[in-house]
């Protein structure tokens, strides 16, 4: 069977298995009832919940965030949390910015930035000002990762001491995915790709250009958000499922492979 036949019949066992996950209880694990069904997992599988659209999703997903920052809030007295930007979180922001609990100790920051003012509709900082940082969350602390400075390299010192005032690691960061299977700004042909996913590497955020990032990035790097005490992937399309199957596969060389295979515990929230 070739590789593409591999992942297709691959995506349908997911698949078969995330409708039956979904009918029967939203925290079993389908890639273990797979293993159980005597079926071999090609490499460790995150746990994937499946919901019809889109607004299903935002709704059970930002119930999940808001208790990991309730948790955060019990046990410490703050909660972090890192987000992305890119279109898929609008309504899980929407959604998240009326759950009801303290926001006033959560601080808010996004797992990657471009580097544009928060004027620019690119800014991942606008997004989450307009839709996420109002309702019961305007009382959120939010810390931008832009500094204004020409580009990232003359600007990172700034955002370092601002990320110096947060507690790490975060209680919880979600993650996107794009159709080139980068995350955060781990781009396919990043400059500073091997860099920010080296797991030796001790600096928290780096620049980032890519043939594909539009404008120069800055972005935390892949040991700081793997540290997270929650960790979700958040996708959304078939396009997007089929990609993440090919990633799983242990000789994927995208980007998102590496959270896939190094994160201890990642949960995916996917609808078509
Ligand atoms: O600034 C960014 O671009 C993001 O943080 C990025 O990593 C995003 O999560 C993906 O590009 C998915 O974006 P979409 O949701 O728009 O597909």
């Amino acid at each position: 069977m070739g590789r593409q036949w591999r992942i297709a019949a691959s995506v349908y066992r997911r698949y078969v298995g995330a409708q039956r996950f979904r009918r029967i209880d939203r925290t079993r694990r389908p890639h273990l009832e797979r293993r159980q069904r005597g079926q071999q997992r090609v490499t460790a599988q995150a746990p994937l919940h499946a919901f019809d659209d889109g607004q299903a999703l935002a709704t059970a997903l930002a119930a999940r965030l808001a208790e990991g920052l309730r948790n955060a809030i019990d046990a410490r007295g703050e909660a972090t949390i890192a987000v992305s930007g890119g279109n898929t979180p609008k309504r899980l922001f929407d959604r998240l910015s009326h759950e009801v609990l303290d926001w006033s100790r959560v601080t808010v920051t996004l797992v990657d930035e471009r580097w544009v003012p928060d004027t620019d509709e690119r800014s991942n900082a606008r997004l989450v000002e307009s839709l996420l940082l109002r309702h019961n969350a305007a009382d959120a602390q939010f810390v931008p990762l832009y500094a204004e400075a020409a580009t990232p390299e003359a600007g990172i010192a700034q955002v370092r001491t601002r990320i110096g005032t947060m507690k790490l690691p975060f209680d919880v960061v979600v993650l996107g995915m794009g159709p080139d299977g980068h995350t955060a700004s781990f781009f396919p042909g990043g400059d500073r790709l091997g860099e920010a996913l080296d797991p030796t590497n001790t600096a928290e955020v780096l620049p980032m250009r890519a043939p594909n990032a539009g404008e120069p990035r800055i972005t935390f790097t892949l040991s700081v958000l793997l540290k997270a005490r929650s960790l979700y992937l958040h996708i959304e399309g078939a396009d997007k499922r089929v990609l993440l199957e090919q990633a799983e596969q242990p000789d994927s060389s995208l980007p998102i492979a590496s959270v896939l295979h190094r994160a201890r515990q990642l949960e995916i929230y996917w609808c078509p």
